[in-house]
């Protein structure tokens, strides 16, 4: 008979628990996702303990996952986490059966010290930006920011904007990192599922429906999500009916993508959609964008994309500029790594950088969330408030 001791180093989240303790305990930078529709888990560990700065030229960087946040750097760089190691578990399998793939674990912990180390290193994470804000957003607040945003449309002073808040729930002395996370990685199938920590930085975990750039072979990839409902009944994709103004918050997104690709003289490209996708309980619209970088001459399409388009009109508005001063004037919030990018990077000859999206920064005792919601001329406050709590409770309601 096996003995129990062998048994829970196979169970996955005790596999999962020692993992990441361990590497937290020893001030390593740990980046672990799931790709939408897959069943591989996939870990990335950096050993240093100095969070790396890289430029955006991603076709040059090593193999690794890349860490941008919302707002431009003054330095114009992200962090970058080296796959110093990098493997995979496929979570269709016991984690018996490809014990000759995963790393062994070098720590056997009892759960209460698993909990105990993960929380501690939760603590002191953090990137501030200078005079913004942490404090949760009342409803109030952020309807009279709709409200602000509305009027700035009907001035002319911008096309559309994407206000943002934070909203925070308390994580108790029983929070449980890897049971949160086994939820989400089940409860989402065609999301991102991340999660990362690096020190001094931040932790965060989420399920982000929003690639933002994929490159792989010669293949270049990116969408335009945007318009929320909430998904209803048994066939909530045949169900789904769109108002003008969710058809133009979108379209204005898809706008955002051609012109960047006019911009740089890029013509041959298709455009699908817009089609309805799931994303947890919500629908959005999405159209499908492809370019061929050989047949275009365009081998480093990724990062003039990458640097054109963060951040998009997704998470900030349009005109880009503009949108970004009217957030910066009014939004008063630290936006910190939310609606930014994060993604692996050349692994194993790809790289699908997402918008961090649907996401809750993890501290020792409370989870920031935070939600935005696209407005536009026809905007309802009291509607985007609701939108803005629903998309906080995809990663809210797993924080257990
Ligand atoms: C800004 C967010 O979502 C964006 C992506 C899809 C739909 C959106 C919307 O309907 O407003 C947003 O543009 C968020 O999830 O916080």
């Amino acid at each position: 008979m096996q003995k129990a001791v062998d048994i829970a180093v196979w169970d996955l989240e005790y596999y999962l628990g020692c993992l990441i303790a361990t590497e937290m305990q020893e001030g390593r930078q740990i980046a672990l996702w799931r790709k939408p529709k897959s069943n591989i888990l996939e870990i990335l560990i950096d050993k240093s303990e100095q969070p790396k700065r890289v430029e955006l030229n991603i076709e040059e960087l090593p193999s690794g996952f890349i860490v941008h946040p919302f707002e431009d750097q003054v330095d114009g760089k992200a962090f970058f986490l080296e796959a110093d190691n990098y493997f995979k578990i496929d979570l269709s399998v016991p984690l018996e059966e490809q014990a000759d793939r995963v790393d062994p674990l070098r720590k056997t912990l009892d759960p209460d010290q698993i909990k105990g180390i993960i929380q501690k290193n939760l603590g002191h994470t953090e990137v501030e930006t200078e005079l913004k804000s942490n404090r949760a957003c009342s409803k109030k607040d952020f309807t009279d920011l709709v409200e602000k945003g509305v009027e700035a449309i009907k001035e002319g002073q911008l096309i559309k904007i994407v206000p943002a808040r934070l909203k925070k729930k308390a994580l108790g002395k029983g929070f449980d990192l890897i049971k949160s996370l086994k939820s989400i990685l089940y409860a989402y199938p065609n999301a991102f599922i991340n999660f990362f920590h690096i020190p001094g930085v931040g932790t965060w975990l989420g399920a982000s429906p929003e690639i933002l750039i994929q490159t792989k072979g010669d293949a270049f990839y990116t969408m335009s999500l945007a318009g929320t409902q909430k998904a209803k009944g048994d066939n909530p994709m045949k169900n789904a009916a769109w108002t003008q103004k969710e058809i133009e918050e979108q379209a204005l997104v898809s706008r955002y993508i051609v012109d960047c690709f006019k911009k740089i003289r890029l013509r041959e490209y298709e455009e699908i959609g817009p089609k309805t996708v799931l994303a947890g309980n919500l629908l959005h619209l999405r159209s499908d964008f492809r370019v061929d970088m050989k047949a275009t001459n365009f081998p480093q399409l990724g990062s003039v994309m990458l640097k054109l388009l963060q951040p998009t009109s997704a998470v900030c508005g349009m005109p880009r500029n503009k949108a970004f001063e009217f957030l910066r004037t009014y939004e008063k919030l630290n936006r910190s790594l939310f609606a930014g990018f994060i993604g692996p990077v050349n692994v194993e000859g790809e790289t699908s950088i997402y918008v961090n999206l649907r996401t809750a920064r993890l501290t020792e005792k409370e989870a920031y969330l935070y939600a935005g919601a696209g407005v536009t001329e026809d905007s309802v406050p009291e509607k985007e408030w609701e939108e803005t709590e629903m998309k906080c409770e995809i990663i809210g309601k797993h924080l257990k």
